[in-house]
């Protein structure tokens, strides 16, 4: 289910819910904003929370009302899990941050509409949740949980919590899970010495000795005497060096071929950051390859390590919202500007998550393109994440040769063998998290598990939480089978089940949208006739199937090379050629559909 309609789904279950005369709208709304639906199936629904005082009071409180809920709405008893989601606060916030007027408090963005309160004619955001009116203080502990404030860790520079009255202190404190999560000084393995698709528990040498960059940066001015003065938020997710955010490490990322140099990478910079010639590291790949995981990772060891070092970490949307917000109040406000330039430019370490949505923002890229000139020259470490490499996310050449500086590196969709590590180790994890004790899925479900996931990491924890919780709804029923798992698992991936889908299928299937032989597809024909179909079935086999490029390669009788240019060739082509991409469409419906 796409997430566009799994927030539909769950703006109805919502509003079912208030429709219950025995709830409490305000209660309901408060709390669910802190809830974001992962995935939905026949008799399944799975939500994240922002924490675990969140989770616990929704799974004592609303849980049966979500499954009276959907039980009134579909007419089958449902499954409901909540699980914690440790980057859900950082993406609220950078929501937020992108939606706040300048000077004001962020309020925790709603993750989707919602239904107001009962007898309201239109559906309403979930309000954010207030603090208590002129309090400094939450009211009670609920309010503190509750409160937007708190997916600030750290108080943001030049606006300390005395200057902000609806600080409501560091959310840490009020959650467990934060805290528990912390990561313990992660550990490696030596270099390239790490088994394909094993969990890794080494450790970085850690005496790297000094370290550029200011021993106790000093916060950047500001005027706390004006009002108005523009405040630019705290970017998503900015911690303070010693107050990891994040439950993402070195330890519980699985290493395997697809991201093993990646990590290496990662791991060479968190050792000495600033010192290697990886500066700006560029890590990028699809959705859900692990980027984010390693850039938290990075950012936790560091503050593990070094906790004098002041890291900094923000989206490409906040970042460019907060430039607009502060150029836009310079003329008024001149200390907006420089308090913003300044936040940035004290960082020791600065990461920006997904710069290909600078693309198209001239003046972002410019403000960016400086800050990155000034960290760099003065040996702080830029640590940089996108969804493709720097040369083809349609930017002016210099900032694309700024960016790629620190040697570009890519993290490919992962093999069987990763897929079955992650398995395994995110299964242990739920186990310590979840408390469900032994949690014993048979090798054949978890290979079966692997084999059927797409390349996509979220979406196959996401998996692996749902049959997780399904094995222990079963009690003495014994375990989970290989066939319970396939129909449970039947609509969850958004590529569909991956493991129908071999080489010969794709190909058989071009062959006959373009009728061209086999001998043809897979021969040295040169004809445009022929090259354009061997195109589009290569490029399709990138798509649809986790096989390195150099395996393609080898069915089609040509090397890895011959995968990467027709590739690029036929995404050339998707960009403006109506034709190809509905060819494309229609060839991917009928593979899987065959
Ligand atoms: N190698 C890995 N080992 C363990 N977990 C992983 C690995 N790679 C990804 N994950 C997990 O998959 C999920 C998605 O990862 P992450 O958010 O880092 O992806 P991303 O590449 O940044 O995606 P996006 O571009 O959509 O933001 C996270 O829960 C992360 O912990």
């Amino acid at each position: 289910m796409d997430s566009e309609k799994l927030n539909q789904q769950w703006h109805t279950i919502c509003t079912q819910v208030m429709s219950y005369p025995d709830m409490d709208a305000s209660q309901v709304t408060a709390f669910f904003s802190r809830l974001e639906p992962q995935a939905m199936s026949d008799s399944f629904l799975m939500l994240t929370a922002d924490n675990d005082f969140i989770k616990s009071w929704v799974e004592q409180h609303y849980v049966e009302p979500i499954q009276r809920a959907l039980l009134d709405l579909c007419g089958i008893p449902f499954t409901v899990a909540i699980a914690i989601d440790p980057g859900q606060e950082a993406r609220k916030a950078a929501a937020a941050a992108g939606s706040s007027p300048s000077g004001a408090p962020a309020p925790a963005a709603a993750p989707m509409s919602v239904p107001g309160s009962p007898g309201a004619t239109a559906p309403a955001s979930f309000p954010a949740v207030t603090p208590a009116a002129g309090a400094g203080t939450p009211a009670n502990p609920l309010a503190a949980a509750l409160s937007p404030t708190n997916a600030y860790p750290a108080p943001w520079p030049g606006n300390p919590p005395a200057a902000n009255p609806g600080a409501l202190g560091n959310p840490s404190s009020s959650d467990p899970a934060a805290t528990a999560n912390a990561p313990a000084t992660p550990t490696m393995p030596p270099w390239g010495d790490a088994g394909g698709g094993a969990p890794v528990n080494g450790t970085p040498a850690a005496g790297a000795g000094g370290v550029h960059g200011t021993e106790h940066p000093a916060a950047p001015t500001a005027d706390a005497g004006a009002e108005d003065h523009y405040r630019p938020q705290p970017p998503a997710g900015a911690v303070g060096t010693s107050n990891p955010c994040s439950a993402y490490t070195f330890s519980n990322f699985v290493i395997g071929s697809s991201n093993r140099l990646a990590y290496q990478m990662a791991v060479q910079v968190a050792e000495q950051p600033g010192r290697s010639a990886l500066n700006p590291l560029f890590i990028y790949g699809k959705s859900g390859l692990g980027k984010t995981h390693l850039m938290r990772a990075i950012q936790n060891y560091i503050g593990e390590t070094y906790p004098h070092l002041r890291t900094v970490f923000v989206d490409a949307d906040s970042i460019t919202n907060e430039y607009a917000e502060a150029s836009a109040a310079h003329d008024r406000e001149k200390s907006s500007f420089k308090n913003f330039k300044t936040f940035y430019e004290e960082a020791d370490v600065l990461f920006i998550d997904d710069v290909q949505k600078f693309q198209g923002k001239e003046r972002t890229l410019d403000i960016v393109f400086q800050l990155l000139n000034t960290l760099t020259s003065r040996g702080s470490q830029v640590v940089l994440s996108a969804d493709r490499a720097p040369k083809s996310i349609g930017l002016d050449e210099r900032y694309q040769s700024r960016f790629a500086a620190g040697s570009p590196v890519d993290i490919q969709p992962p093999d069987i063998e990763t897929k079955l590590g992650i398995v395994k180790s995110f299964t242990d994890e739920l186990c310590r998290s979840e408390g469900f004790g032994h949690l014993a899925l048979s090798n054949d479900v978890q290979l079966y598990i692997a084999e059927i996931s797409g390349s996509n990491i979220r979406e196959l924890k996401s998996a692996i939480t749902k049959v997780a919780f399904y094995q222990t709804s079963m009690g003495e029923r014994g375990d989970v089978t290989v066939e319970e798992v396939r129909s449970l698992l039947e609509n969850h991936f958004s590529g569909g089940l991956s493991r129908t889908v071999t080489v010969e299928d794709i190909q058989r299937a071009v062959e006959e949208y373009y009728k061209v032989s086999h001998s043809d597809l897979v021969g040295p024909a040169r004809s445009r006739t022929i090259v354009h179909p061997r195109h589009i079935a290569v490029y399709l086999c990138r798509q649809m199937l986790d096989m390195p490029q150099g395996d393609i390669g080898k069915k089609f009788n040509r090397d890895h090379s011959t995968v990467i240019h027709s590739t690029r060739t036929v995404e050339a082509m998707l960009e403006d050629n109506m034709e190809v991409q509905s060819d494309v469409e229609r060839l991917m419906k009928i593979i899987r559909e065959s």
